[in-house]
Formats: C-alpha cells, structure tokens, sequence
C-alpha cells in the first residue's frame, strides 16, 4: 500500500446521469451501457499494449491497483483489431458508476455543435472500395473465403478543433441504447479522444452469468414508418443476411462453449435497430465454468469474430490487410472495462471516430458473402458512416461521397 489517497469508487445512483456526463473530460473515460454508465478518469498508470498483451497489461494494472489500495480495481480501456497494433488500458484512482443512462440521455435537449467540415475524404474512394469487393468476391469463387468484412474510413478535416465533451452528449442522446464510449488516445497535442456509438456487445460478464451479442446482417432504416418495417421484414427473410449471420454465429458459439457450463442458443435472430440500421441479432447467455474466466479473457478468446473479421478467420485477416489500404486500430477492436474479480463489459469499437483536434477519422465495414454486390456494400459502409457524421452534426449523405468533397457550411 503506497501513501497515496484512494477515492473509494462509488456504484448505485448517488451521482446523478446529469452530473456523471457533465464531469466527463476529454482525458477521461466514458462508458455508457444499456446496463450501466461509467466514468473513470485520473490515472495511476497507463499501458499501450499490443492487442495481445492485453490480458497481461490488464492483470498488471489490477495488481497495481490493489496496490495502491483500492478494493476492487477496475481497468478500462479500448484493445486494438489486429495483435500486432497498440491499445490503451487505464488504471482509474476516480471511477463512478450509475444506472444506465438511457432514459435520461432519449430525453435531454441536443446540445448545437458547430462543425463545419472544410474537407470530406473517402479513403478508399468509391472506386477503391468497390475494387475491395470484386477481390473480395473473386476469392469466394475461389472458395478461399466464406466472408470477409471490409471496411473504409472518412477522413474529415473541420474548421476549428471539435469538442468532445460536446460530441458525446450527442452521441448519448441520438444512441440511447447504444454502447456509448469515449476513451483518451496518447497525443502529443491533447486532446485525442476515440469514440463512438456501437450497437454490438462483445460480451458482458457479472459473476458466472455471460452475454454475447453478435450481429450480422443489416439494412438501411427508411423514413417512411411503412418502408421501414418492410426493409425490416425484408431483412428477417433475406437468405443472403442469413447465412451471413449464422457463419458468424456458429464461429462464435463454437469458441464460446468450452468457457461455460450452459449454454443457450436461440434458433435464430431477432432485429436489433439503431437510428440508422436494423441489424440481425442473437443473444447468446450461459453460465461460466469454474473458475469462471475474465471479461477480457473471453472477449479476447472470442477476437475477432466474423461480425468483424470473417471466415475463416486466417484467410478473412489476410484478406483484410491486403484489401484495406489503411490500419483499423482501435477500429472493431474492443472497449470496456474489467474489475478485479473479472466482472465486465465489452462492446466492439464501431460506428466511431478518432478525433484530434480539427482532424477526424470515421470508420465503417460490412460483411461480405457471395451474393454481395459494391455498390450496396459501399451504400451500406456509408449509412454505418452516418451514425458519426449525425452526431458531428453534418449532413449524413457526406459518407456516400465518392471521392474529397469540400463542403463549406455543411452544420445542419
Ligand atoms: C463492421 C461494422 O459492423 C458490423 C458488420 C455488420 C454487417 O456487416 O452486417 C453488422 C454489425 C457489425 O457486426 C461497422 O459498423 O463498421
């Protein structure tokens, strides 16, 4: 135990969802769950592993943490796609936890942001990505591939540096229920900040009881409340959709049994939507063995899936560093916390953007299978774009763009 004072780290509802979102920093991190909000901040130490060292640098800060004097240590953090790129884990002296902040963040008033984006650059171009998916579709007739996620960036450089404090409110308010995060980034200019809106949980681990929740196949949302239950509908039924959702599922069943005593298995998916999608969803919850692993030991068992990767996963990565002119990082990486007791949550880092200063980064995949087409995967890598582009509070057609677009008074 060091001399240093230890701010037990509160649960429940003593601080309000208004207080815990207003106190969040750019330096801080921000968690916000269907089940719960978390906000931790303050370091004690700081770790950039690689993606597979993650489970290390996680068992080193909790030993730190202990410590130093704290009960039940948490870390938190985001882990990168690939192994062989960096993450960021933090060991909070202030962390405070909450009920979850859906109701409240549905409710509150948007506050104005005042991006204007000088410049929007698809990277790759419309031509590039679609040239991805020919390659893509041409190793499914080779039968080396049953899928592969391809995904793209948008580079959009902003007059004026953006706040993220600002960013976030509105990501809460327009994804209720979403896995709302932002995390720090090392920066040499502060602040850097990673964050997003995702709609897919890794896994969640309380005790013995696990929750996984792939998704895997998706459709735009329409306007008109008619065409939107019927691009649902369509969705539900689509054979294409659901082959894609069920390579996922298997893969991910497959390396999630021999973690649990039980298991449960629906027999096939529901809809899961976001202001911007439907997705096909399966809710897989089991008990754990014993002694139960980590969050970060399944989540890290179950990385990266086919809802991000592909199958089979060799030959979806490969696929991907070939295909993909650019490195994912963080992107469909994980983030979440973990305590000492393994207890956790763990969403995949999608629909987000890597802010620094005047400059961002959005990034956006889609699963391929045979029966794919460009255009429509470019269409739909541009509405997962739009979840971002909303909340920057620029016009969302901006991620259909082809090429560089430069959009003066773009701040609808
Ligand atoms: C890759 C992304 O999303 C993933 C891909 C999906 C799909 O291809 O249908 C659906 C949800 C996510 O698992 C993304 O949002 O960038």
């Amino acid at each position: 135990m060091n001399d240093e004072m230890v701010i037990p780290h509160p649960t429940g509802d003593e601080t309000t969802a208004e207080a815990l979102v207003s106190a969040y920093r750019a330096e801080d991190f921000l968690f916000s769950s269907p089940t719960r909000a978390l906000l931790a901040g303050d370091w004690l130490d700081t770790r950039s592993p690689r993606g597979d060292q993650g489970e290390q640098a996680l068992a080193e800060l909790l030993e730190q943490g202990r410590r130093a004097g704290i009960a039940n240590p948490r870390v938190v953090g985001a882990l990168p796609f690939a192994d062989d790129r960096h993450g960021r884990l933090l060991l909070p002296r202030r962390c405070t936890e909450r009920s979850a902040l859906t109701h409240w963040a549905a409710q509150q008033t948007e506050p104005a942001l005042d991006a204007k984006a000088r410049r929007v650059t698809p990277h790759p171009d419309r031509a590039g990505y679609c040239a991805g998916v020919e390659a893509a579709l041409a190793e499914f007739r080779a039968g080396r591939l049953d899928k592969v996620v391809l995904a793209r960036t948008l580079e959009v450089e902003t007059d004026g540096a953006l706040d993220p404090t600002l960013l976030l409110r509105r990501l809460l308010h327009r994804n209720p229920e979403a896995y709302v995060f932002a995390t720090p980034l090392e920066a040499r200019q502060s602040p850097a900040v990673f964050l997003g809106a995702s709609p897919e949980l890794m896994v969640r681990r309380i005790g013995r009881r696990v929750m996984v929740n792939p998704l895997a196949g998706s459709a735009a949302r329409r306007r008109d409340p008619e065409e939107d239950r019927l691009a649902a509908a369509a969705l539900l039924h689509s054979e294409k959709d659901l082959r894609e959702h069920a390579l996922v599922i298997d893969a991910v069943v497959a390396a999630l049994r021999p973690f649990c005593s039980q298991l449960e298995v629906p027999e096939g998916p529901t809809l899961l939507s976001t202001g911007k999608l439907w997705h096909l969803s399966t809710e897989l919850s089991g008990e754990l063995i014993e002694p139960a692993p980590s969050s970060l030991a399944i989540a890290r068992a179950l990385h990266p899936t086919p809802a991000v990767c592909g199958h089979p996963n060799a030959a979806a990565f490969a696929a991907i560093r070939r295909l993909e002119p650019f490195e994912r990082e963080l992107f469909s990486g994980l983030v979440g916390w973990c305590d000492a007791s393994g207890d956790g949550e763990w969403a995949l880092s999608l629909r987000c953007a890597e802010l620094r200063g005047e400059h961002l980064t959005l990034y956006a995949g889609a699963g391929l299978v045979e029966g794919s087409t460009p255009a429509s995967e470019f269409a739909e890598t541009g509405t997962k774009l739009g979840t971002m582009l909303a909340a920057l509070g620029l016009d969302d057609s901006l991620g259909q763009a082809s090429t560089t677009s430069s959009t003066p008074g773009t701040d609808a």
